[in-house]
This record gives C-alpha cells, sequence and structure tokens, in this order.
C-alpha cells in the first residue's frame, strides 16, 4: 500500500498554511511531521485525513483494494482533541469507535489493557485524567485495524512509560506494514523514519 502527497497545499481563514507538500509512503513507513507553532503540521493532516479539502494537489491511497479505496477510508486520524463523549464511559466510546471503523482488531478490554488502563473501562471518559484520556483515544488504534495512523501531537499528556508504550504500538504497527504521519514537538521514540519539517517550507 501507498501513501501519496502530491503538490498539496492547505489554507485556513483564507490564507495559505502550506503548500508544494510531496511525500511517498509506502508498507511499514512512517513520517515525523516537525515544525513551530502555527506551521501548519495539524492543517496538513486534517488534509491528508480529507478533514479539510485540499487548496491543491491531493492525497491518494493505493493498494487499498476495495475494503480502503480512500486515505479517509484507510486511516485513524487522532487529533489534538481524543474525540470522545465525556458522558459515556470509555468502553461505550470505544464501542462507538470500533463500530464507526470497521475492521475489529483487539476486543476492547484488551485494547485497554494494552495502554495501561484495564481497570477504567467502565469509569465516564470525562473522569479520567489528561494522560489517560490520551492513552484512552490511543486505543482506538488498536479496536479497529486501520493501515494509516495519523497521529496529531499523540504524546501530549503522556507519562514516560506511556510514551514508550506508544512507541512500541507504532514499531508493531509499521512491523505489520502499517504506515504512520506523526506531527510532534518531541522525539516519539521510533527509528528509521521520513522526516518533514514544515518550519523550513516556503508558504504558499
Ligand atoms: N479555523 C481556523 N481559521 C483560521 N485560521 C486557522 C484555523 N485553524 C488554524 N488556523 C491557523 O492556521 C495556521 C496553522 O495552524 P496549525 O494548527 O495547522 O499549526 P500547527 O503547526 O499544528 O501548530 P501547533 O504546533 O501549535 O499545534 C495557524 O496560523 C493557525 O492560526
Amino acid at each position: 500500500m501507498r501513501l501519496i502527497a502530491e503538490n498539496l497545499a492547505g489554507e485556513r481563514g483564507g490564507e495559505t498554511v502550506f503548500a508544494n507538500v510531496e511525500f511517498a509512503l509506502e508498507d511499514g513507513e512512517a513520517l515525523i511531521v516537525t515544525g513551530p507553532n502555527g506551521s501548519g503540521k495539524s492543517t496538513l493532516l486534517r488534509v491528508v485525513a480529507d478533514l479539510l479539502p485540499a487548496s491543491e494537489g491531493k492525497v491518494r491511497f493505493e493498494g487499498g483494494g476495495e475494503k480502503w479505496p480512500t486515505p479517509s477510508s484507510a486511516c485513524h486520524y487522532i487529533g489534538h482533541l481524543n474525540a470522545m463523549k465525556t458522558a459515556l464511559t470509555v468502553n461505550e466510546n470505544l464501542d462507538f469507535w470500533q463500530r464507526f471503523a470497521g475492521e475489529p482488531a483487539l476486543a476492547i478490554a484488551e485494547a485497554l489493557e494494552e495502554v495501561g488502563l484495564g481497570h477504567i473501562g467502565h469509569l465516564p471518559f470525562g473522569y479520567l485524567s489528561t494522560g489517560q484520556k490520551r492513552r484512552a483515544a490511543l486505543a482506538r488504534l488498536l479496536v479497529s485495524r486501520r493501515p494509516v495512523w495519523l497521529l496529531d501531537e499523540p504524546t501530549a499528556g503522556l507519562d514516560k512509560a506511556s510514551e514508550k508504550r506508544l512507541a512500541e504500538m507504532m514499531d508493531q504497527h509499521l512491523d505489520e506494514g502499517g504506515i504512520i504521519v506523526a506531527a510532534t514537538h518531541l522525539p516519539l521514540g521510533i527509528e528509521g523514519v521520513k522526516s518533514l519539517d514544515m518550519g523550513t517550507r516556503p508558504h504558499g
């Protein structure tokens, strides 16, 4: 499978935030997107996820067959916000996401064990600490199989042990032929990745 960005440009509020972004990622490859605040990392991820339209160029996903014909159908997008309902329990939230994303992988209880939250699936999401909320959101990656992970500051709020666990999850995903695009200010602890510095890019 291949995730390809061609001559991609994105805008917010009518202003071009980035332009001429090009990358091609194959099975098992990761792209780490860095750059200062406001340089367009989140905008790029949202364009790749098809949550925002590209103002120029396009994103393609090849080799996903009928199951994953487009980048948006092939990706898990974990944004800054965790996209979980505070009044629903962690289990209910993950059940929603598993039905939404399809291709069930780990059972919800197993995914929560994997992120060290085995004991709190019954709690409303809103009761969780900041780091626990992030870990519960990251469990979405494990409850459904999707080949592309788009992660916006995935370590925000995580303690050291959870950062290490996330690095292991990402390594495993890459070993299984997955693709990752992650925006981050901190090293993510995964080796052999490609990089894209939005801070050194000319704006459109
Ligand atoms: N809804 C919006 N309307 C107008 N401008 C926006 C909107 N959302 C973001 N922007 C602007 O777009 C630019 C890029 O923002 P973006 O969130 O993509 O940057 P970022 O590199 O992810 O930043 P950070 O490191 O702070 O997360 C910023 O100048 C921001 O103010």
